[in-house]
């Protein structure tokens, strides 16, 4: 039997149009949404956000400006344009693309953007906030993983979670995020023993990882649901999952797609802040 597909368009969608009419009532009132995505990575997943958050941003109303600073800019570089950013009181949400150049951390580079322009939640103090219940933006990624969840009516309450990825990004907020929805959370990485034990004794799977097929039928219970957060490049020019879905499939009981999954719902949540942030009522 297959798994259910858990598909992120209907809920992103749906996300979009509410942000839609938010950013048409900001505009009528002087003050139109803007967004600066700020890119200092050569990386082919990033490229695919990065389009994905400018189409969407048309569709939906919001200006957003490509700060590119190229793929080997130095941390002060990055650093003074995330200042400048946040001194602009025409832009209302910052979000820093990762990765980050060699020896750029985001942890570090994220104090300098503003925290109510901290659309995607990189600063260390929405980070802190976000862990002790404060409110703050969630990272786009960790928020659009508990939300596809919540639209597909799965219960998190007393099940276990197995995240795999640790990033700031994604893999600790996320692990945050479904500890407020009361799961039992294991967070799994690269020096984790015996990773396919560990995640087939789990509820639910959410792999964010960065490899391609990883996670096959040997790492899934049966029945178990599976988010696929990986967006990996492909040699024909398409994104592929962390998740094997051929295999899995046959084990899992529902199984968010590649694209179509978490994906589009990460760069809907990501605008929706970005209209939070211009009419400062979160
Ligand atoms: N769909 C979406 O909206 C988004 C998708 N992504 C995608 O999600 C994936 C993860 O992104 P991100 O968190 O930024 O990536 P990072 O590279 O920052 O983190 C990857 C994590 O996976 C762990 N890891 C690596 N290899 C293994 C392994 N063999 N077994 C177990 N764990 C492993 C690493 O462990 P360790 O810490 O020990 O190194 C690390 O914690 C990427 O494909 C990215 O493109 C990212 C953001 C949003
Ligand atoms: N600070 C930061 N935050 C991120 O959240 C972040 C990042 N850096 N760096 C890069 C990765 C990658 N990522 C994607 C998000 C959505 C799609 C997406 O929408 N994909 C579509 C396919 C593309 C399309 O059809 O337009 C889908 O899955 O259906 C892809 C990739 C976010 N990331």
């Amino acid at each position: 039997m297959s798994a259910t597909v858990l598909s992120g368009r209907e809920l992103a969608a749906a996300i979009r149009t509410e942000t839609a009419a938010k950013a048409a009532g900001l505009a009528e009132a002087g003050t139109p949404p803007r967004l600066a995505v700020v890119v200092a990575t050569a990386d082919e997943s990033s490229a695919w956000y990065v389009r994905s958050i400018a189409k969407a941003a048309e569709k939906v109303g919001i200006t957003c400006d490509i700060v590119d600073l190229g793929g080997d800019a130095a941390t002060e570089t990055i650093r003074t344009a995330l200042v400048d950013l946040s001194a602009d009181d025409t832009i209302h949400g910052i979000i820093l693309q990762t990765p980050l150049p060699a020896g750029a951390a985001l942890e570090d580079l994220a104090s300098a953007i503003a925290f109510e322009k901290d659309v995607d939640g990189a600063n260390p103090l929405s980070l802190g906030r976000l862990v002790a219940g404060l409110p703050a933006f969630a990272p786009a990624t960790a928020e659009a993983v508990v939300a596809i969840l919540d639209h597909h009516k799965v219960e998190l309450t007393g099940r276990h979670v197995a995240v795999v990825g640790r990033s700031t990004v994604v893999g600790k907020p996320a692990a945050h995020l479904l500890l407020d929805k009361n799961a039992t959370v294991t967070v799994c990485h690269s020096r984790t023993a015996d990773l396919p034990a560990v995640t087939s004794s789990a509820d639910v799977v959410v792999a964010a990882v960065g490899r391609a097929g990883l996670i096959t039928a040997e790492y899934v219970r049966a029945g178990a649901i599976v988010v696929d957060v990986g967006t990996n490049p492909t040699d024909g020019g398409g994104l592929a999952g962390d998740v094997d879905a051929v295999s899995v499939t046959e084990q899992a009981g529902g199984l968010t797609p590649v694209p179509g999954g978490v994906g589009p719902v990460t760069t809907a949540l990501l605008l929706q802040h970005t209209v939070r942030a211009a009419a400062v009522d979160r």
